[in-house]
């Protein structure tokens, strides 16, 4: 089963802070849908993707998932970061069952966890203490235990950013298919505009000062996508270009340049 996650006019003010990180922001992310929030850093993304995890309540507004207000977090809904947070001494299987065990989901823990471990690659490593495996690797650990615990909501912090190019694809391609295969709703927080457009159905933009959601892109591309295929290009330019007017970006000579049919983006719009 997957989650719908409905973000009612959230704003948010920290405490301390005259100015709000966060300002009417309204959207809504379909069951199984992926989606990937981009914006320059400090935009508020992190700030979202907590109040999703039920981490943090907005100062105004809603977050919902499958239409009941978040209110404190949920194995259901679960938040990967960019650091894979394993335990050295423990093995790979040992830091898997972990999240079964901290959520107290015991029953058929056994078999979810190799079954996990398997889907991740990493079935044949499973007694090797984690402090032996690549940072990929690591990560996929820490894919593995969260999937154990069969969330409806995938929730990832800029996970693969510390991994290197090649380690990186092959993670957002499996993390973009066992999403499609095990029907997870999907959130990643990126900066890289080719990571969003491997991985995500739709893309935010955000923008800043206030953070807001100040459109959305679809990436109407067939899994598994090819980075090389030139829709994979258009698809990349378009957003970029929408990620450069959100941010305030482009310079007056490229504004002034007319683009080509392929990459003239929509008009800005609110997400819905
Ligand atoms: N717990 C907190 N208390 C006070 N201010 C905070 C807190 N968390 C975040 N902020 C502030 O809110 C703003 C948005 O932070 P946030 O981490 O959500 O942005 P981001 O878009 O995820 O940034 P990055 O891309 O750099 O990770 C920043 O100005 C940050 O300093």
């Amino acid at each position: 089963m997957s989650a719908t996650v409905t973000i009612d006019y959230v704003s948010h003010t920290f405490r301390g802070h005259r100015e709000p990180t966060l300002s009417s922001v309204d959207a809504r992310i379909e069951a199984g849908e992926r989606v990937a929030l981009v914006g320059r850093s400090g935009c508020g993304k992190t700030t979202l993707l907590q109040m999703m995890a039920g981490l943090l309540l907005p100062s105004e507004g809603v977050v919902r998932i499958n239409n009941r207000q978040v209110t404190r977090p949920n194995a259901r809904w679960n938040l990967m970061f960019q650091k894979a947070c394993l335990y050295p001494w423990l093995n790979v299987r040992e830091n898997v069952r972990l999240g079964c065990l901290f959520a107290g989901r015991t029953e058929g823990m056994e078999d979810r966890v190799d079954r996990f471990l398997e889907l991740v690659g990493l079935g044949d490593r499973r007694d090797a203490p984690v402090q032996s495996l690549s940072g990929g690797q690591q990560q996929r650990v820490a894919l593995a235990r969260s999937l154990s615990l069969e969330p409806e909501l995938l929730l990832l912090d800029e996970p693969f950013s510390a991994l290197d190019t090649f380690t990186r694809g092959a993670l957002q391609d499996d993390v973009a298919q066992i999403a499609a295969d095990q029907d997870l709703t999907m959130v990643l927080i990126t900066h890289d505009i080719d990571e969003a457009v491997a991985m995500a159905d739709r893309v935010f933009v955000m923008a800043q000062n206030p953070g807001r959601v100040l459109g959305e892109e679809p990436i109407p591309l067939a899994f598994p996508r090819n980075r090389h295929a030139p829709e994979f290009s258009r698809v990349r330019e378009r957003l970029m270009h929408r990620f450069e007017a959100a941010s305030g970006l482009q310079s007056g000579n490229e504004a002034a340049e007319t683009p080509s049919a392929d990459t003239q983006p929509p008009p800005i719009r609110r997400a819905v």
